[in-house]
């Protein structure tokens, strides 16, 4: 599935028109590679153009410039990467172990695998004992959970999410980015997701992409990233950050002129 560089995903010069008439430059020239290993982080202020590029680069959202993923038919794309969409819109009030079987629907069936994918998927999210619960009458973090199991059945080499931890309380926030970290460090497998929690990003995240009115104005290790001139440039804050005993630690303190 992976070229033979373990390169996941590669985007070249990619840039989204979106408004009325093509008005704004949601992104503007993203050339970006994600190779196995890596735990991106997508991180910008309101409107930098998150959503639009993880869109364009699945071939959701017309776009010029090139995406590899969104040059694949369609059944090879849902191979290569899984999706996991802001909204999170549950339609059917089916169970929970079924709505995440239907992540299976890109392979040929066998029940064999199938089912020990969605085992898998279950479990990693903690959802065993809800699995015959109707997904739709569970509360709105809990519906996160089982979209988020439903894209790891998929078993596809890329996730891409976009702020899959928005509206979790704090421990399913650190399961979950643990998870999708456990994920990336799988031979073969990389993970990249949008979030806005700086400190969650700063922790789990081996690598953030910082975007600006759709154009990358850093990318690297968080601690080159999270730095204060930029966060104050895009972000308009200043924080602490720190390597401690624990790991990076990272707090936006207050507000500061860009
Ligand atoms: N459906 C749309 N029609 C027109 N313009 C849009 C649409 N969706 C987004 N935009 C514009 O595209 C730009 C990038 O938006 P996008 O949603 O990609 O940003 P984002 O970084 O994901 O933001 P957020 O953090 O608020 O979710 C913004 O200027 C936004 O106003």
């Amino acid at each position: 599935m992976t070229g033979p560089d373990d390169t996941l995903l590669r985007l070249e010069r990619l840039s989204v028109r979106r408004g009325r008439g093509g008005r704004r430059l949601a992104v503007d020239d993203v050339t970006l590679e994600l190779r196995a290993g890596e735990m991106v982080g997508l991180i910008g202020p309101n409107g930098a153009g998150k959503t639009s590029l993880l869109r364009a680069a699945l071939g959701l959202l017309p776009a010029t410039g090139t995406s590899d993923l969104s040059a694949l038919p369609a059944a090879a794309r849902a191979r290569r990467a899984a999706w996991l969409p802001q909204a999170r819109e549950i339609a059917w009030p089916v169970t929970v172990a079924d709505l995440v079987g239907l992540g299976r629907v890109a392979h040929p069936r066998d029940p064999a695998r199938d089912g020990a994918a969605v085992e898998a998927a279950l479990t990693r999210l903690g959802l065993t004992e809800m699995r015959d619960r109707v997904a739709t009458r569970l509360s709105g973090g809990e519906q996160a959970r089982v979209l988020i199991a439903r894209a790891l059945a998929q078993e596809a080499p890329l996730l891409m999410a976009d702020e899959p931890v928005a509206g979790l309380d704090p421990g399913h926030q650190i399961a979950v980015m643990e998870t999708f970290a456990a994920l990336a460090r799988e031979a073969g497998h990389a993970v990249i997701l949008s979030l806005h929690d700086l400190g969650l990003a700063a922790r789990h995240c081996t690598r953030l992409v910082m975007l600006d009115q759709g154009r990358i104005v850093a990318d690297g290790a968080p601690e080159a990233v999270l730095r204060p001139d930029l966060l104050a440039q895009v972000f308009g804050i200043a924080a602490h950050f720190e390597i401690g005993p624990e790991g990076p630690v990272f707090a936006p303190l207050r507000v500061v002129p860009r």
